[in-house]
């Protein structure tokens, strides 16, 4: 086992966003459009969904089963991190043709380990806070982009916590840290302005602790709320009741996480380049499975796309997105002017959609994705511009005038949602290339698949994606 010590190059939180690889060789041609849309698409599990019920299943106290998990790298990291520290997690038949349903015995947990995060934010925000509970250092690192990713909040709180850290001062992966076998809990605060997930790996795991914890954010914006609600909402439902005597401050009380079987919802996010499709293409987009209540932010879309002049509704458990005659049909889209701090994991879709409509947008609330998977506010700005569009970054947001775009190479980042984005740029501009479309398997490694079936329903199935080894 290897306890990083290293010194560390100029560190700068967001970097520069980087490129993966220049177009050309090895690029997708996103397809374009050929007529209005009439598709059903049935999207796999939620990845936030997914990465909570594992880490609450690997602390309960039996055995738990998840139904209709997704399986995609971060998924997989999660579950061979875990599986790492101690939790037994075996994959079962399962309905659906998304993969295996899981089985998820606890275990006790042993340090003595390096935990490979990727590139996924529920990994590195989630897991060391649960790490401290095991006996043994744990180690943790990712891709080079996870090393620009914010992590400051996550190891302040564990020496908060009074859990030993071992970090080169830069706030940021690689670190270690030294588990007792217990945390004694109590008071901390934080600043979670950068992520709502430092919120959620600490509620996740605080009923473990000895004395529980009660948890204040200090900073003045807390992005993501839905999904801090979803991870209360979660805890409730394995019988751990979390309080919020006030704005910003929750109370988890120490206590047993029950085992539970849980089906997990279809992810919500990813449904976004699916049903903004219909306002690109023109026609309608049909999501199956589409939950009547959930804690997940892409319910959002169904007030969000109407401001595009989508017609939403629900047909039984069927979401209906119908797009009209869409930006290809000649449709001028009108313009935004929005705040996405609830759910910036919807915007990279609601600014590609944006850069396609007839008036200028404003998109704000979204200063945080600057940390997400690459800088999204330069990423997008950076292809759009390179496309002849005239979108402008703002400390927290972009502005976006209409321009007509014109094709050439959109790079992903390695940014699932950079990739989707350009395919949905794509529908509309013929011959955009992206550079790197198996990003997507971060949360959807059906993507490319997917795509191609709704818009070519009649051509047979190009056979099942491969499940992802992180
Ligand atoms: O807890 C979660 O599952 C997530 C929280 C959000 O993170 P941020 O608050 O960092 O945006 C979201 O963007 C991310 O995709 C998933
Ligand atoms: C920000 C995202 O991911 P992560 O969970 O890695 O933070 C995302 O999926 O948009």
């Amino acid at each position: 086992m290897q306890v990083y010590r290293y010194s560390a190059p100029e560190f700068d939180p967001y970097g520069e966003p980087r490129p993966v690889a220049e177009s050309g060789a090895g690029a997708w041609a996103a397809p374009v459009a050929d007529g209005p849309l009439v598709a059903t698409v049935r999207l796999p599990g939620s990845k936030s969904l997914t990465n909570r019920e594992l880490v609450l299943a690997a602390l309960a106290d039996g055995p738990s089963r998840l139904t209709a998990p997704l399986h995609s790298r971060d998924t997989a990291l999660m579950i061979s991190a875990l599986r790492s520290l101690g939790a037994g997690i075996k994959e079962i038949d399962g309905e659906g043709g998304f993969g295996p349903d899981l089985l998820v015995t606890p275990g006790e947990l042993a340090g003595g380990v390096s935990i490979d995060c990727g590139l996924a934010g529920t990994v590195m925000r989630f897991l060391p806070p649960l790490a401290a509970l095991a006996l043994g250092p744990v180690a943790f690192d990712g891709d080079e982009s996870a090393r620009r990713r914010p992590m400051r909040t996550t190891v302040d709180a564990l020496r908060a916590l009074g859990v030993d850290v071992n970090d080169d001062g830069r706030g940021a992966l690689p670190f270690s840290l030294y588990g007792t076998g217990s945390v004694r809990g109590g008071e901390i605060s934080i600043d979670a302005s950068a992520s709502s997930q430092f919120v959620s790996g600490l509620l996740l795991v605080g009923a473990r602790f000895d004395e529980g914890l009660m948890l204040r954010h200090t900073g003045e914006k807390l992005p993501s709320m839905p999904h801090i609600e979803m991870t209360i909402t979660a805890l409730a439902a394995r019988g751990v009741d979390v309080t919020s005597p006030e704005p910003g401050v929750w109370v988890v009380p120490p206590a047993p996480i029950r085992a539970r079987d849980v089906a997990i919802e279809p992810d919500l996010s990813n449904a976004a380049p699916f049903l903004v499709a219909a306002l690109v293409a023109g026609g309608t987009v049909r999501v199956p499975g589409w939950p009547q209540t959930t804690t997940q932010v892409g319910a959002d879309l169904e007030t969000l796309l109407p401001l595009f002049g989508a017609r939403v509704s629900r047909d039984g458990d069927v979401l209906v997105v119908d797009g009209g005659d869409g930006v290809r049909g000649g449709a001028a889209l009108p313009g935004v002017d929005l705040d996405l701090s609830r759910g910036g994991e919807l915007a990279p879709a609601i600014v590609a959609l944006a850069a396609l409509a007839g008036g200028p947008s404003r998109i704000t609330g979204i200063g945080h994705l600057r940390g997400h998977e690459t800088d999204r506010l330069a990423a997008l700005a950076a292809e759009l511009n390179g496309l002849g569009g005239a979108a402008t970054e703002l400390e927290d947001g972009l502005e976006l005038e209409p321009r007509t775009l014109t094709g050439g190479p959109w790079h992903s980042y390695e940014d699932h949602r950079m990739a989707t984005a350009g395919a949905i740029v794509g529908l509309a501009v013929p011959g955009i290339e992206i550079d790197d479309i198996g990003t997507t398997a971060k949360t959807l490694p059906q993507f490319p698949e997917l795509w191609r079936r709704m818009l070519h329903p009649d051509l047979p199935a190009a056979g099942a994606a491969p499940l992802p080894v992180p």
